[in-house]
């Protein structure tokens, strides 16, 4: 999407926006008057309780041709390989994992039937935790449209753009950006490339904020102004439409008699967003050692955070400049949008993954190690590739289908091995 022009979007993160379809529709000094605009509906849509401090309370009023409650009961339907909070499939696993990209899914594919868990941590009945997903689809989602009352999505495209048509209009995402979909918010996907292939974080817990700067000072990292909200649109007179909602890991379908994305105008602070990765400032260490990667965090929860492995200048001297051997207490689910990783060689490609579980040992594999351990200390630009991590505070479990999945590397702990003693003593 062209971030550059801004006619079609509100400028901001966690600003109250407002937009209107159609002159007018937009409520004047009040959200709620007795007969609302153009003879619309007012709803609104929370996303934190009423009486959340200001700081973090969140909603949104929208304006739309008929009220989201008009719609017959939801039944069941079938999860395919998505799969929700408390993730108890498999046992905790103390062993680190790859994975390759997922198989191409057979045609026909929309968003929702392409979507596939890894796993994750919490219970979304308690609103605390996080699951990681891919999705892969070749079909755009047609007379449906999908909502997820669990927690807010976070779309990363690592192949081909995602449209995402939400209530509250229309993204484009492409590899390189982030898109964010809050609790609750409808949106169908549709594929101006044909097929998508990506990343999905769901967070159950509180939702994702910019970090706190501290002394880095006013700006640095992700600027509140490159976040991009949607311009209002709407469509009207559809005929059927099936609405999916994620709801306690599952899904439920209802077909309502017209589309939900009918919202002519709305205002608040509920609101899907756009961010360009390539607009996040990268700070680094301009004298010695390897920062934590805390220092590339672009969004931040209890639950999660969301952080960007992104170009910039490696200038360390007396360096181990790629990232160091590590145990952590967090727990790392590891991407690539693009291009390779500075800590590993080989076998971690772009759509693939891996998962470093709390206290997992890892870090550089062998080559890696041993090429940056004798490299030449001049200014190098590390360019090379766009990675990302989804780093969360609880161990992640896997689904069954990841664990036992073709594409797992059953090889993986190899990389670190051949690492010899060099003790001088
Ligand atoms: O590659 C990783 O494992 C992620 C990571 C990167 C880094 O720069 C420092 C620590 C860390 O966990
Ligand atoms: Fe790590």
């Amino acid at each position: 999407m062209n971030a550059g022009d801004l006619t079609d979007f509100s400028p901001g993160f966690g600003n109250q926006h407002s937009s209107e379809a159609v002159p007018g529709a937009l409520p004047l000094g009040r959200n709620s008057p007795q007969r609302a605009p153009l003879g619309l509906y007012a709803e609104q849509l929370s996303g934190s309780a009423f009486t959340e401090p200001r700081a973090t309370n969140r909603r949104s009023w929208l304006y739309r041709i008929r009220p989201s409650a008009a719609h017959p009961p939801y039944h069941r339907v079938a999860n395919g390989a998505l799969r929700g909070a408390p993730f108890e499939e498999t046992e905790p696993d103390p062993n680190r994992m790859r994975w390759d990209p997922l198989p191409e899914p057979p045609p026909g594919t929309d968003f929702v039937a392409g979507l596939w868990t890894l796993g994750g941590n919490g219970d979304a009945r308690r609103r605390t935790g996080m699951a990681v997903h891919l999705y892969r689809a070749n079909s755009p989602m047609t007379d449906r449209v999908f909502g997820d009352a669990d927690g807010e999505l976070l779309f990363v495209p690592e192949r081909g753009s995602v449209s995402l048509c939400t209530e509250f209009g229309r993204l484009v995402a492409a590899p390189g950006e982030v898109a964010l979909i809050p609790r609750g918010v409808r949106f169908r996907v549709e594929l101006p490339d044909g097929s998508a292939r990506g990343y999905l974080c769901e967070n159950y817990g509180e939702p994702l904020d910019l970090p706190e700067l501290g002394p880095i000072g006013a700006n640095g990292l992700a600027a509140a102004r490159d976040f991009l909200v949607p311009a209002a649109a709407y469509e009207d007179d559809t005929g059927p439409v099936e609405v999916i909602t994620k709801f306690g890991g599952n899904l439920w379908a209802a077909t309502y008699d017209h589309s939900p994305l009918d919202v002519v105008a709305w205002h608040g602070n509920h609101v899907p967003y756009l961010y360009d990765l390539r607009r996040f400032n990268v700070l680094g260490s301009i004298s010695f050692d390897h920062p934590d990667p805390s220092i590339f965090t672009v969004l931040t929860a209890p639950s999660v955070d969301f952080v960007v492995f992104a170009p910039r200048w490696l200038v360390g001297e007396d360096t181990f400049r790629p990232p160091y051997f590590h145990r952590n207490v967090m727990s790392e689910y590891m991407g690539l949008i693009e291009g390779a990783y500075d800590a590993k060689a080989g076998g971690f490609v772009p759509g693939g993954g891996s998962l470093h579980n709390m206290m997992s040992a890892h870090g550089p594999d062998r080559e890696t190690f041993l090429r940056a351990s004798t490299a030449e200390l001049k200014p190098q630009k590390a360019d090379e590739g766009l990675a990302f991590m989804f780093e969360t505070r609880w161990p992640v479990t896997l689904t069954a289908q990841a664990l036992n999945s073709e594409h797992r590397q059953r090889g993986y702990d190899d990389v670190w091995q051949g690492l010899q003693r060099n003790f001088l003593v």
